[in-house]
């Protein structure tokens, strides 16, 4: 069990406070150690609990003993000199000498981009291609910077908005409907008759004829089997993030959701998020309108963020999502998602692949983005979720309530590069179950989140303890087994710079214990 330092990210749709808050000292940058909770002056979007090959992007590792004397490592190295114990049998035989996932706690104070991950093989063949251009892999302009697809997973740590996957159809074109806007419009009557259906849309777009071939020449290869519902999904969305120009999306987004009664602040106020109706329009009519307001709530946030921007029209057309504590979702590469706001967990496959259509500063890739676009009207994917051993849910749409007031819960989207764990542990307590199912030959990392955690391993005689203050994390090797985590007394100041405790925090005798955030391999 060694001490990680998390990289920060420093995006311009982060927070000023709550990372900082979250990880005062705890963090490390490159060259050093860095004290976020000093840095209040500028937007702290992500912290990283990662082995990811490019440096910037690898946490360090705290190796050595109190007594010996610490030195700082980068955790991919401690990985590649050291696999098999570190990783264990199971993961060095799927992944090789790397951690399969990168684990990060985000604060999104404000939109960020309209994004897809790329699907595997388009990683692998964008990856080649921008390395055969001499493109270098930590340059703005690049999109691929690794081989890998990205799946993720978000578990709500607060509060989080979303918008998520495509919306069933009869649902768009009521929300596109609802905006008095040419563009809309025309992506309306695309999604109704399979194309723009006469001179007012072409004028919304300001072309003429070609652009619905220009458009369908966009298509992945894959689209010859598509149903025609995914051809008009695609055709609708493409056209905004390919020709929508200075659309005054606040003026119109407003004006739509004050004619519709502003649904929109009241929903905020409360319960989950997830769709939860059938994509048949078998929905009563008070929630269609709900839904439909939700909708305009995350695209007029999102156009308030980016005024000019057409893509928040894009907004129209899919899933709005609300999370709240200890919900979450999968996002599966090929997922249109745009995040709107709050404070999460996410852990995904070992990638740093975005492709963004809009809403953001950074560098964008329409083309590249539309050959991996997922264009079926899904409801949001929600993982599996494990309480006390007993399976809940996985691909339903309204989340078993995982309240993490009330002890832990596993959570695991289908595939096996990870896994999360998140909740309380009570003070004096033992966490039990699910710790001693994932001691078995898995790399873990455990992040105190919250008020404070006691960790103990025991490897043959050596017994390793340390204590978690809020915001620092443990790299536990998969050689080190079965991790105890009890709950510690209440030290809720930010993390020191260390994150090496002695164990010997009066555990019992304070009330608060500790929010624990373990990932995992999922085998
Ligand atoms: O590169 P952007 O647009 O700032 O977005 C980065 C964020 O988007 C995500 O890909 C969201 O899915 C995160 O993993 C990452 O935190």
């Amino acid at each position: 069990m060694v001490p990680i330092l998390p990289v920060p990210k420093w995006y311009a749709w982060g927070s000023y406070d709550r990372l900082q808050t979250m990880f005062g000292a705890a963090g490390t940058a490159g060259d050093g150690p860095i004290d976020v909770g000093a840095m209040t002056g500028e937007p702290l979007a992500e912290m990283w609990f990662s082995a990811h090959g490019q440096r910037s992007m690898t946490s360090d590792v705290l190796v050595g003993s109190a007594r010996r004397g610490t030195r700082r490592m980068p955790l991919a190295d401690l990985l590649r000199g050291d696999p098999g114990p570190m990783l264990g049998e199971t993961a060095s035989r799927h992944w090789g000498p790397t951690l399969p996932y990168l684990l990060k706690v985000i604060a999104v104070r404000m939109p960020l981009s309209l994004q897809v991950h790329p699907l595997d093989f388009e990683a692998r063949r964008g990856f080649h291609r921008e390395q055969s251009a001499g493109i270098p892999q930590d340059d703005p302009a690049r999109s691929f910077r690794d081989m890998q697809g990205k799946h993720e997973m978000v578990v709500a740590l607060e509060p989080f908005d979303a918008s998520v996957g495509f919306a069933p159809v009869s649902r768009q074109i009521r929300a596109l409907r609802s905006v008095r806007h040419p563009l809309a419009r025309a992506m309306a009557d695309i999604l109704q008759s399979g194309s723009m259906t006469g001179p007012a849309d072409r004028s919304a777009v300001g072309t003429a004829e070609p652009t619905m071939a220009v458009i369908d020449r966009m298509m992945p290869e894959s689209a010859r089997v598509w149903s025609e519902t995914s051809r008009r999904v695609f055709r609708a969305f493409a056209l905004a993030v390919m020709y929508g120009r200075d659309v005054d999306t606040v003026t119109v987004l407003r004006e739509a959701v004050s004619r519709l009664g502003d649904h929109a602040g009241q929903v905020a106020g409360g319960g989950t998020g997830l769709p939860t109706g059938s994509s048949s329009g078998s929905r009563s009519g008070a929630s269609a309108a709900s839904e439909t307001s939700r909708m305009l709530a995350n695209a007029l946030r999102a156009a308030e963020a980016f005024p000019g921007d057409a893509s928040a029209l894009c907004l129209l057309m899919m899933n709005p999502v609300r999370l709240r504590e200890g919900e979450s979702v999968s996002i599966p590469p090929g997922t249109p998602h745009v995040y709107i706001h709050g404070l999460a967990a996410e852990i995904m496959t070992n990638s740093d692949n975005v492709l963004r259509a809009g809403l953001t500063v950074k560098h964008r890739d329409v083309p590249n983005l539309l050959r991996s676009l997922n264009t079926a009207p899904v409801p949001p994917v929600v993982p599996y979720t494990v309480r006390d051993g007993e399976r809940r849910g996985g691909g339903a749409r309204r989340p078993a309530r995982c309240d993490p007031h009330r002890g832990l819960t596993l959570y695991h989207p289908c595939i096996d590069e990870f896994s999360l764990t998140y909740g309380h542990v009570e003070a004096g307590r033992v966490a039990d179950w699910p710790l001693p199912v994932l001691a078995q030959d898995r790399p873990r990392i455990v992040v105190c989140v919250d008020g404070s955690l006691c960790c103990e391993t025991e490897r043959s005689d050596d017994v390793r303890r340390m204590t978690l203050r809020r915001g620092e994390g443990v790299f536990v090797p998969a050689d080190d087994g079965l991790l105890r985590v009890t709950g510690a007394g209440n030290m809720t100041g930010a993390g020191n710079s260390t994150g090496v405790g002695g164990g010997s925090e009066s555990i019992g005798h304070q009330k608060t214990g500790g929010n624990l955030l373990m990932a995992s391999t999922g085998i």
